[in-house]
C-alpha cells in the first residue's frame, strides 16, 4: 500500500464560512475513491486544495510527498476535471487534446481518439459550441485519456445522459484495470457509481464524518424490520441513523452488527442498504445532531 495523498487537520474559511473543517485522510494508490456529500459540503473545496488552486486555512498536505501549490512535479501528475472547465475562447475540440498531450506524461493518444468517437465529439467543433452535455464529455475524455496517477473528477457529467454516463463508467472500469490509478469521483449519483467505488469518504458540512472501505461499509448498516420490541433488542448495542413506524411494525435502519439467525427467531426482516440510503441516513443523523 502506497500513500499518494496526506491531509492532517486541513481547515477552510472563506471570510465567515468554513468549507472545511479540521479534515483528516489519506488517499492510497491504485483504488477508486468516492467523494460524496451534500451540496455545498465542501467537496470542491478540498479538491482545489489537493490540486493546488486554494490554499488551506490551517493543516498540512503533502500530495506525492510534496505541497501541491505553484509544484509542477506534482501537478503534472494530477487531473482535476470540473463541470467549470474554462477554454480559450477559439479553442476547439482538438486544441484540447494537444493541450492534454503537452500536460500529461502519460497521456494516450489513441484512447483519447476512441472516446471522441464514442462520445460522438467532433475534433473541429469550437468547444463555445459544444451542447453541456458534450462539454460535459469533453472533461472525461481528457481525465480518462490523461491516465494522471492521481485524477479527480468533481461531477464532470453532470451534462452527460444516462447512456453517456454509463459509456464512461464502462471505459473508467475497463481502463483503470488495465491502467490502475487514483481517482476520487465526487458525485451525487451514488447509486450509479456505488459498482465503482471502493473506498468512501463522506463530507458533511465541511467536515468527514466517513473514511470507509465501500465493502467494509456494506456489511456494517442494515434496516430492521418487525415488532419494536424485537427491533430495540437486536439494535441495542447498534448505532441507529433512522428510525419509523409502519403501523404496528417498527422500521430502524441500524449501524452495527446484527446476528441474522437472531433476527430471524424474532420475526425481524433484515435488509442490506445501498450505499445511496446509508450516505442519505448518515447525513440526516448528523443534521441532527447538529441542530440539537
Ligand atoms: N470562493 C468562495 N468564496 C466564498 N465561499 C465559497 C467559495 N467557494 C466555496 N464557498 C463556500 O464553501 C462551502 C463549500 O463549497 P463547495 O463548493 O466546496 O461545496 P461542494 O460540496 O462542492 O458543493 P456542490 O455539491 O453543491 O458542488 C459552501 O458554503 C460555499 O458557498
Amino acid at each position: 500500500m502506497s500513500t499518494v495523498v496526506r491531509v492532517s487537520g486541513v481547515t477552510k474559511r472563506y471570510g465567515s464560512v468554513t468549507a472545511l473543517d479540521d479534515v483528516s485522510f489519506e488517499l492510497q494508490r491504485d483504488r477508486i475513491y468516492g467523494l460524496l456529500g451534500r451540496n455545498g459540503a465542501g467537496k470542491t473545496t478540498l479538491m482545489q486544495v489537493l490540486t493546488g488552486q486554494q490554499i488551506a486555512t490551517a493543516g498540512a498536505i503533502e500530495v506525492f510527498g510534496a505541497h501541491p501549490y505553484e509544484n509542477a512535479q506534482v501537478l503534472r501528475q494530477v487531473c482535476f476535471i470540473k463541470e467549470s472547465q474554462r477554454y480559450p475562447d477559439t479553442f476547439r475540440v482538438r486544441d484540447a487534446m494537444f493541450a492534454g498531450r503537452m500536460l500529461f506524461p502519460n497521456w494516450d493518444e489513441a484512447f483519447a481518439r476512441r472516446l471522441l468517437q464514442d462520445f460522438d465529439l467532433p475534433p473541429k467543433r469550437q468547444i463555445k459550441k459544444l451542447s453541456r452535455g458534450m462539454l460535459s464529455a469533453l472533461g472525461v475524455t481528457i481525465g480518462l485519456a490523461s491516465r494522471a496517477p492521481l485524477t479527480f473528477f468533481d461531477e464532470p457529467y453532470l451534462g452527460l445522459d444516462a447512456v453517456a454516463r454509463q459509456l464512461f463508467y464502462d471505459r473508467l472500469l475497463a481502463d483503470y484495470a488495465e491502467f490502475p490509478r487514483t481517482v476520487v469521483l465526487s458525485t451525487h449519483l451514488i447509486d450509479e457509481v456505488s459498482d465503482l467505488i471502493e473506498h468512501v469518504l463522506l463530507i458533511e458540512r465541511g467536515r468527514l464524518v466517513l473514511d470507509e472501505s465501500a465493502e467494509s461499509l456494506r456489511g456494517q448498516v442494515v434496516t430492521l424490520t418487525g415488532p419494536a420490541s424485537a427491533v430495540d433488542t437486536l439494535t441495542a448495542n447498534a448505532d441507529e441513523l433512522h428510525r419509523e413506524r409502519l403501523g404496528a411494525l417498527t422500521r430502524a435502519t441500524v449501524r452495527g452488527r446484527v446476528e441474522p439467525g437472531q433476527a430471524r427467531a424474532a420475526g425481524v426482516e433484515l435488509q442490506p442498504v445501498s450505499l445511496q440510503q446509508l450516505v442519505v441516513r448518515i447525513t440526516t443523523a448528523e443534521q441532527k445532531e447538529h441542530v440539537s
